[in-house]
């Protein structure tokens, strides 16, 4: 299976790579066909589009936004939407394709996609971030539906977006269709736990490595890169569960405690001080970076792509990274971390307490019914369980990283499911 070379990583990866080069991998392991493996490198669908939009001044800016649909294979297409100024095509590209392998993960029945606008939306006004969501919705309006692919929250958007998107295609429809998307406003058909699920899906992936690595959630120190909606989820629930925070970081910094920070208190800053940390008076500010190299036992980068590469993985003291953002780690850098015996709960693991509970939100909105909280978080943590436990079997059994087990087990599933679909 010549095909099969790791794909080549240039010093500067970019994360489609950074993916191509873990999945290579994985389908090497599987003995995956040529055929099957042709359809699911490529991405089925990838769609670029212009979007002008009137700033609140008059004057008309153009912004280039994206939706990459990687698979249907498994189902609707599901992935979120970014606001931010780094998006472009081959991020949205490996964004999309992680969607597809993380469902596959925790066995939802969705494919994987992903958009984006590339847009600074904290130079934005609340007016102008509505016409810019409002202006891609309409323009991607054939991709969008509750059966064909399916958009959530991801960096820069919440539920405030997700309810204008929902807005703009019921309007198209002539109806109300709240499944078009998740993450939305309880109001408008969100589901209790979805702002948390993502989160506390971290934390359960966190607890279960934990207990495979015999670290004792009660004796351990972590280090939490980002303090949005996952990081600082995650960051709250770990320590409700015993586990001390001794470093948050957002855009403005690390801040770091040793006695450990007062997550609620952290929150409830951040919440009265648009959404930065800034100024946070209950640690000591450190730079950015060195947050990554603390003397933890568990660190979590919630944050972005790309924080640990091969230049500084081997700085890494925590014994565990949980990867609560997309792509956190560069392919290169995996050796390195494998090296020094770090284990990485991938992505594709890690944060898929998000789309799980989406999932749910969604089969709540075509039930026309609403789940409790507990019954969200039961199941939901019973999911990130099994498959946390599933990847670490498929880990042993292969003996590779849980990372490359997470692939093979996203790849045996989705080439699987191709095969009985009749693709070949
Ligand atoms: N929101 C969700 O349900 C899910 C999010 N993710 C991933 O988790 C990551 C974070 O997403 P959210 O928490 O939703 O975004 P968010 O927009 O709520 O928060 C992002 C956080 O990262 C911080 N940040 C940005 N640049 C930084 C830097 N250079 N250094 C340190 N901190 C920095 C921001 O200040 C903010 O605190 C992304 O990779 C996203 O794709 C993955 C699965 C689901
Ligand atoms: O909730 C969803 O549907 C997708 C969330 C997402 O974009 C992600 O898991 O990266």
């Amino acid at each position: 299976m010549g095909y099969i070379e790791p794909a080549p990583i240039k010093d500067k990866e970019n994360p489609f790579e950074s993916m191509m080069s873990r999945f290579n991998v994985a389908a090497q392991a599987l003995g995956l066909e040529d055929e099957i493996y042709n359809v699911l490198k490529s991405p089925y669908k990838q769609v670029i589009v212009s979007l002008p939009v009137t700033m609140d001044d008059g004057s008309i800016r153009v912004f280039e936004g994206y939706r990459v649909i990687h698979s249907n294979i498994l189902g609707p297409s599901k992935g979120g939407v970014r606001f931010d100024m780094g998006v472009n095509l081959d991020e949205v590209k490996a964004l999309a394709a992680w969607m597809t392998w993380k469902c596959a993960v925790v066995d939802i029945p969705y494919g994987g996609a992903k958009g984006g606008i590339k847009c600074n939306p904290r130079e934005m006004s609340a007016g102008e971030i509505e016409r810019l969501t409002r202006t891609y919705t309409q323009t991607l309006i054939e991709i969008f539906g509750p059966d064909r692919d399916i958009p959530a929250p991801d960096m820069g958007t919440g539920p405030r977006e997700m309810a204008w998107m929902m807005d703009e295609y019921s309007k198209s429809q002539g109806m109300t269709v709240n499944a078009v998307v998740t993450g939305k406003p309880l109001v408008l058909g969100g589901s209790l736990g979805r702002t948390e699920a993502t989160g506390r899906g971290v934390m359960i992936a966190a607890l279960s490595a934990m207990e495979k690595r015999k670290i004792n959630p009660f004796n351990a120190k972590c280090a939490i890169q980002g303090f949005g909606n996952v990081g600082s989820w995650a960051a709250k629930l770990l320590n409700e569960r015993g586990v001390k925070v001794v470093a948050i970081s957002d855009i403005s910094g690390a801040y770091f405690n040793d006695n450990g920070i007062d997550i609620n208190e952290a929150i409830a800053y951040r919440d009265a001080n648009k959404n930065s940390l800034e100024g946070y008076k209950g640690a000591e500010k450190i730079p950015g970076d060195e947050l990554l190299f603390l003397d933890v036992d568990v660190l979590i980068p919630a944050a972005m792509e790309d924080v640990i590469t091969k230049d500084n993985a081997g700085k890494i003291k925590a014994k565990l990274i949980v990867e609560g953002a997309n792509g956190p780690t560069s392919a290169k850098a995996d050796a390195i971390l494998k090296e020094n015996d770090v284990w990485a709960v991938p992505d594709i693991l890690a944060n898929a307490g998000g789309v799980t509970v989406s999932y749910f939100e969604w089969v709540q909105n075509r039930l026309g019914y609403k789940w409790t909280r507990e019954r969200v978080n039961r199941r939901s943590d019973r999911i990130m369980k099994t498959s946390f436990n599933h990847v670490y079997e498929v880990s042993q059994q292969y003996d590779v990283s849980l990372r490359i087990a997470a692939y093979i087990v996203a790849i045996d599933k989705v080439s699987n499911t191709y095969k009985y679909r009749g693709g070949f």
